[in-house]
């Protein structure tokens, strides 16, 4: 019998019984504004900010808010099982953590303690280029759990392959190749802080340690480390890229590419015609491009372009688990899960981010069940409205 995440409700009853009450609320969406108790305005401000006026974010949560679960009865949901074939592996359920870099902001074990809560609840860690632990480090902690690794596609060719290998050799299964931040956006909640964590050399650990990067500098970093940092900023992102250049990518890498960041079907479809994978349909939590569309807005259209061809996964704004249903009724595979699991560990560390995925799943399970599904599979267009 599959494991039932809604077992995890009874046992914060019974627990809260003897008096143990979680530590963190089982309302994810309170987590944001502990955090910002915890730690004061700029890293929260970092983390919860977004591009511009704040509309994409907005818009995400409102497109998701917009859809309304349609639930059916008497469909023997007794035996349930939330796993999930996606990019040739199995997974306990349709869930991932995003990547998201500068995690030591947020709390001094950063991707470590991440990295370990997720390999714990059996879910796949995706770990950013800019995180600040260096990937060797992250997959040491993992033994064989599932990791995938985030790309920012250098300027640099050579820092590129090098990247690869390492997470090749580190035993990262899936790349995930960033597409949507070429260019870091006009971030005003940072911009009037003055708060960008990189400049000060917070999330470049996987360069500084590289042999690559290291060959572009004059002195080691420890010893300028502006020059270091100015070095990163230059080419850790490339504007200049298109869609030929991911030749470079397939050859250089054996499995599985996803694509993140499209939001355009005929970008998905190029994403095909170039060996791909999958996609990621996101919008980087709204912290891009001001005014863009929805994620969640996105999404059907891309699945109908490339849901025969490609894997097609889903983030931007995933609060809960009915949001994770939503994203599977309109057409993703899984879900990528990013601020909860960051105000997880703020708060509370490993624990902290295993109690935001058990919460998740269990309200996933809980909602596939009262709306008459017992497997994710079933879950489609006819499954929510659009109100
Ligand atoms: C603080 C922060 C840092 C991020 N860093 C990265 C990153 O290094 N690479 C990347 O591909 N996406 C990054 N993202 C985007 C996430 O992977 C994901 O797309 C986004 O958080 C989804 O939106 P949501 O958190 O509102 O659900 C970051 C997001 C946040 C909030
Ligand atoms: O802040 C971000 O959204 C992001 O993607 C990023 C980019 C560079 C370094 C760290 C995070």
């Amino acid at each position: 019998m599959a494991k039932h995440w809604a077992d995890f409700q009874y046992e914060i009853y019974l627990n809260g019984m003897t008096g143990a009450v979680p530590r963190l609320p089982t309302d994810l969406t309170r987590l944001e504004e502990l955090t910002e108790r915890r730690l004061g305005p700029g890293p929260v401000g970092y983390v919860a900010g977004s591009a511009g006026d704040g509309s994409t974010a907005r818009a995400n949560r409102a497109a998701l808010d917009r859809r309304r679960i349609v639930p059916r009865m008497l469909r023997n949901v007794a035996e349930r099982d939330l796993t999930v074939e996606v990019l040739g592996r199995t997974l306990p359920a349709p869930l991932a953590l995003a990547p998201v870099g500068v995690l030591s902001i947020m709390h001094p074990e950063a991707e470590l303690a991440a990295a370990r809560a997720a390999a714990a609840q059996g879910v796949p860690f995706t770990l950013s280029s800019a995180s600040s632990t260096p990937l060797e480090e992250v997959a040491a902690a993992m033994g064989d759990a599932e990791r995938w690794f985030q790309l920012y596609w250098a300027r640099d060719r050579e820092v590129t392959r090098s990247f690869l290998d390492r997470a090749k050799a580190s035993g990262f299964s899936v790349l995930v190749v960033t597409l949507d931040t070429p260019l870091l956006a006009w971030r005003p909640r940072d911009l009037d802080q003055a708060y960008l964590p990189f400049l000060h050399g917070v999330g470049t650990a996987n360069y500084f340690s590289d042999p690559a990067f290291r060959a572009g500098l004059a002195k080691p970093p420890h010893e300028d480390l502006n020059a270091a940092v100015m070095h990163f900023v230059g080419m850790f992102a490339d504007p200049g890229k298109t869609w030929p250049d991911l030749a470079f990518l397939r050859e250089h890498w054996d499995g599985p590419i996803v694509l993140k960041g499209v939001l355009h079907p005929d970008d998905a479809r190029l994403a095909a015609d170039a060996g791909m994978d999958g996609v990621v349909v996101s919008n980087h939590g709204g912290r891009q491009v001001a005014g863009a569309v929805a994620a969640a807005d996105a999404l059907p259209a891309v699945a109908r372009a490339v849901g025969d061809r490609l894997t097609v996964l889903f983030d931007s704004g995933v609060r809960t688990g009915d949001d994770v249903f939503k994203a599977l009724a309109l057409g993703a595979r899984a879900v990528l899960l990013g601020r909860p699991y960051v105000y997880g560990l703020a708060l509370d560390g490993q624990p902290g981010v295993e109690h935001v995925i058990r919460c998740v799943l269990a309200e996933l399970d809980l909602t596939l069940a009262l709306s008459g599904h017992a497997v994710p599979g079933t879950v489609g267009a006819g499954d929510v409205v659009e109100a």
